[in-house]
């Protein structure tokens, strides 16, 4: 998917909703454990609940790899079930990889062309020769940890480093590499006093910002310094919609929230 029908679904659907499919069994409606795979049924019922108001959706891999091949079986029938039936969601893998160059090719591979996933979040530590084979694949992208919404993002990220914050470093030197253009970068939306700051060096570039919900952060700050012309956000809340309810009415619970959410983003869009 190219940005530019990213832009136009954020328009038609007056969203930049994108749900987070975190699934613990521990947290799913217990009718759903007598089925023979709760992981995909939890996530389904989700999904069609939720398609039209958010514009895209984030498994977070590790909820899938907890439960081994059954788990990955799950990943595989979700990222399907999406591309099927709501071909224009923007999917992302929330996988955080990236290694030496060979290896992060076979991640690239198995995420981007044998999932098929529109896009995957990769770590920058390892550098240029660790993310350029993410960015070779065609009208795919590649998310780039930049700023994360956890405590631990003091430790490292914003030390200074050459007199500037180690985060800056990475989108700065990032913007240099091959098929730069296939970059978007994670900021967390506990971060939003950065977003002035890091719309300076990314002025144009898709930002996934996971930490509104359960974390804490706010919608209207973010907004408020992180959007661009093309709205360039891509708001994302895993529990705080996915687990509203974990009664029989948990996908209308989970709608109720992901429809908070839109509410708020199309007052946000009128308003810019
Ligand atoms: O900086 C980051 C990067 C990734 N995440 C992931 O996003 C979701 C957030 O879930 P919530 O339930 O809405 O808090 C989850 O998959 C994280 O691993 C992040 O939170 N911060």
């Amino acid at each position: 998917m190219t940005t530019k029908q990213l832009y136009n679904q954020i328009q038609q659907k007056k969203s930049f909703l994108c749900v987070g499919l975190d699934v613990d069994l521990n947290k799913i409606p217990q009718h759903l454990l007598t089925t023979e795979d709760p992981i995909f049924e939890f996530n389904k019922a989700i999904i069609d609940a939720t398609h039209d108001l958010c514009v895209s959706y984030k498994p977070n891999t590790a909820f899938y790899e907890a439960y081994g091949l059954k788990g990955w079986q799950s990943l595989e029938k979700t990222i399907n079930y999406i591309n099927e039936n709501y071909p224009d969601i923007f999917t992302i893998a929330d996988a955080k990889r990236g290694d030496i160059g060979n290896t992060s090719t076979m991640y690239a591979k198995a995420f981007l062309e044998d999932l098929n996933f529109d896009s995957v979040t990769v770590a920058p530590y390892m550098g240029k020769d660790s993310v350029e084979p993410f960015l070779a694949f065609e009208n795919k992208h590649t998310i780039l940890l930049a700023l994360t919404s956890n405590e631990g993002a003091f430790d490292f990220q914003t030390q200074q480093v050459n007199d500037k914050p180690m985060y800056q470093t990475v989108l700065e030197t990032s913007k240099t590499w091959k098929k730069s253009e296939n970059l978007m970068y994670v900021v967390g939306a506990t971060k939003a006093e950065y977003f002035k700051e890091i719309r300076n060096i990314v002025p144009d570039s898709f930002l996934l910002v996971p930490g509104v919900g359960a974390q804490g952060g706010s919608l209207e700050d973010v907004c408020k310094f992180g959007m661009n012309k093309q709205v360039g956000l891509l708001i994302n809340s895993s529990r705080g919609i996915i687990y509203a309810s974990n009664q029989k009415d948990f996908a209308e619970a989970a709608r109720n929230e992901a429809l908070k959410l839109q509410r708020a983003m199309a007052i946000i869009l009128e308003q810019n």
